[in-house]
């Protein structure tokens, strides 16, 4: 029996295109700003430290911004890069410069399943902070409530099984008794490997169901009865 379900953002709940259309620029945009005027505060300092050391060091604040962007341009997912565009992200969300895509299937499903006494939780690429702030502005209202636990990939890669065994540890279910909700089949391929139950939301193109996981177009269409 289903008792918590983990999902994915980017692709599941929201669109691709909002954070390839709006997010992405958004942080491109403000990040030269947002280090200048940044670096000296000990998070941002620790996280361009991270950054440096991942690029294999010897960049200056220049060539560094250059680097990023060019990772940006990308979407690329190193987790200290992921958490610093949180921070970028955060602040438009406050300034009213968008609010978060989440689809309304999604947001009605998810409802459901909360009043169902269902645990809900979020294991996504983008930071816990950036989780945080897309559930606070999300265009549905303040989604917080809903969610009992939000997990970026310091826990772990999102393609790796030992992250997923250890999500279930941490929200205290069997992974029998959880279910994932994810745009990508070797994420959830992952998941599968740990014992978690998994569905493929393909939200555009052709419906491909010849692989292992069951697939859904939208959230009406999932069976939480395996
Ligand atoms: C609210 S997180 C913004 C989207 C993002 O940056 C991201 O990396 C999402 O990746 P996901 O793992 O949710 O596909
Ligand atoms: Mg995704």
């Amino acid at each position: 029996m289903i008792r918590a379900i983990i999902t994915d953002i980017e692709g599941t709940l929201s669109g691709v295109a909002f954070t390839q259309q709006v997010l992405l620029p958004h942080a491109v945009q403000h990040l030269p700003d947002f280090v200048r005027t940044h670096s000296q505060v000990p998070e941002i300092k620790r996280l361009l430290a991270d950054i440096r050391a991942y690029a294999g060091g010897g960049l200056d604040d220049t060539a560094l911004i250059q680097r990023m962007v060019a990772w940006m341009a990308a979407d690329q997912k190193i987790t200290p890069l992921k958490a610093l565009q949180g921070l970028i992200w955060e602040e438009g969300y406050r300034r009213g410069d968008f609010q978060g895509h989440i689809y309304p299937d999604a947001v009605a499903c998810l409802r459901q399943w909360h009043a169902q006494g269902i645990s809900l939780h979020i294991f996504s690429s983008g930071s816990v902070r950036a989780q945080e702030s897309f559930l606070a502005h999300s265009e549905a209202g303040d989604l917080r409530p809903l969610f009992s636990d939000n997990f970026d990939t310091r826990i772990g890669g999102k393609t790796h099984v030992a992250a997923y065994k250890l999500l279930a540890e941490r929200i205290g279910h069997a992974p029998d008794d959880i279910l994932f909700l994810c745009d990508d089949g070797r994420e959830l391929d992952a998941a599968a490997n740990a014992g978690l139950h998994t569905t493929l939301v393909q939200r555009h193109g052709e419906v491909d169901d010849t692989g292992p996981h069951p697939v859904v177009t939208d959230f009406y269409q999932i069976r939480l009865m395996p």
